[in-house]
């Protein structure tokens, strides 16, 4: 059933609900999945880390086998008034034209997704012309957060319940959901917030997004600069810094991963954008850290940065930059093939495997 939080109380009782909903996930079920996985026939932990995100998924689900799952790629698009300045390699009117091809199935993240098996679902959260359904659409693109706020801390709150009704309607049925974004230019704002969430220089956080040339990115350190400068006076409180330096569908994907972590979901996290709006949703809600999934290492240089500071390691590094979820739908076949080998390999009884030998004393 669908979650509609406009229809009670002020956005910050709704926000503040939300975040008390959500429980961390059960180390029980934890203990539960690495003690059945002694009893297969195979040696414990011989899947490496694919194991350990086994142990965690049995704590996210409350399951210590929960096998393969139904999977979602989730894709939010919006605008950001600070593309105007020339930062990405292509004009803003681009993301609107992204979006309609996701929508008509045939971007790389469709076809991805398509491989898992996985379905794609995508929602305007604020594009310069709007795509499809507009149930969860914020403005015509923030505003350029050199000149001022990307937008209002309501509209930033606005945006996180969106994002949560959107899980509610859109993402019901799949509990593992890879986090996407499309947004021409976010990673200039994305570099801002996380520099300014992190309190570090901006420098490290600047890379060259969709592609841009060095002399481009040395002009979006400059920009990003500029807009550090401009919020030096808001308060170091999560909502405030993401409607300052934001946009409406790194702030839809905050909700996303609350609302996510609320229904016990696993959260697959794709690159920069969506690590920056992980960040954010830990901060509001730091019982949400233990739903989150990294599915790759981007070539983003603040990536690796913001995924530090989730203490959270990437799946996959294959130096990809292409956002729109295309590398968290990449890791789902890879999830699901972890779990089915967990939930399904027999028992080393069942199939006359005797127990292992003791180790032999030097
Ligand atoms: C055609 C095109 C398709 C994309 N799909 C995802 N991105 C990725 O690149 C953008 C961020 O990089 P920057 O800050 O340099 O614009 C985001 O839309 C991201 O999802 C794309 C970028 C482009 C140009
Ligand atoms: O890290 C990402 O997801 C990324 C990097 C470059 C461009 N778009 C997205």
């Amino acid at each position: 059933m669908g979650e509609r939080p406009d229809a009670i109380g002020d956005l910050e009782d709704r926000l503040a609900a939300l975040c008390s909903a959500i429980d961390p996930p059960d180390p029980v079920h934890g203990r539960l999945s690495r003690v059945r996985q002694r009893t297969l026939a195979r040696p414990a932990g011989s899947l490496g880390t694919l194991d350990a995100l086994v142990h965690r998924i049995a704590a996210i689900r409350r399951d210590p086998a929960p096998g393969p799952l139904p999977a979602v790629v989730s894709v939010l698009a919006a605008d950001h008034g600070v593309a105007a300045r020339g930062t990405s390699l292509f004009h803003p009117e681009v993301t609107a034209r992204v979006l309609t091809l996701v929508a008509a199935g045939r971007a790389p993240v469709n076809f991805l997704a398509e491989r898992v098996p996985a379905r794609v679902s995508y929602a305007d959260f604020g594009l310069l012309s709007s795509v499809g359904d507009q149930r969860f659409r914020i403005a015509s693109g923030t505003a350029d957060i050199c000149l001022q706020d990307a937008m209002t801390p309501d509209q930033a709150r606005q945006a996180i319940l969106n994002g949560c009704s959107y899980v509610g309607e859109c993402l019901a049925d799949e509990p593992l959901v890879a986090v996407g974004e499309i947004g021409v230019g976010n990673t200039t704002p994305t570099a801002a917030l996380a520099s300014r969430l992190l309190g570090l220089d901006p420098s490290d956080l600047v890379g060259s997004g969709s592609g841009v040339d060095a002399a481009t990115v040395e002009r979006k350190r400059h920009i990003v600069r500029d807009a550090l400068t401009r919020v030096r006076a808001v308060p170091d409180d999560p909502v405030r810094l993401l409607a300052a330096l934001g946009g409406f569908e790194i702030a839809g994907n905050v909700g996303v991963i609350l609302a996510a972590a609320k229904r016990r979901k696993v959260v697959v996290l794709d690159g920069f954008i969506t690590a920056v709006a992980a960040l954010v949703a830990v901060r509001l809600c730091p019982a949400a850290r233990g739903y989150l999934v990294a599915a790759h290492r981007s070539s983003e240089p603040g990536h690796r940065v913001l995924l530090a500071a989730l203490d959270e390691p990437p799946l996959l590094s294959l130096d990809m930059h292409l956002g729109m979820g295309s590398g968290a739908a990449l890791a789902l076949g890879l999830v699901n093939a972890a779990l089915a080998a967990a939930a399904l390999t027999p028992s080393a009884r069942s199939v006359g495997l005797s127990s292992p030998r003791s180790p032999v004393a030097p």
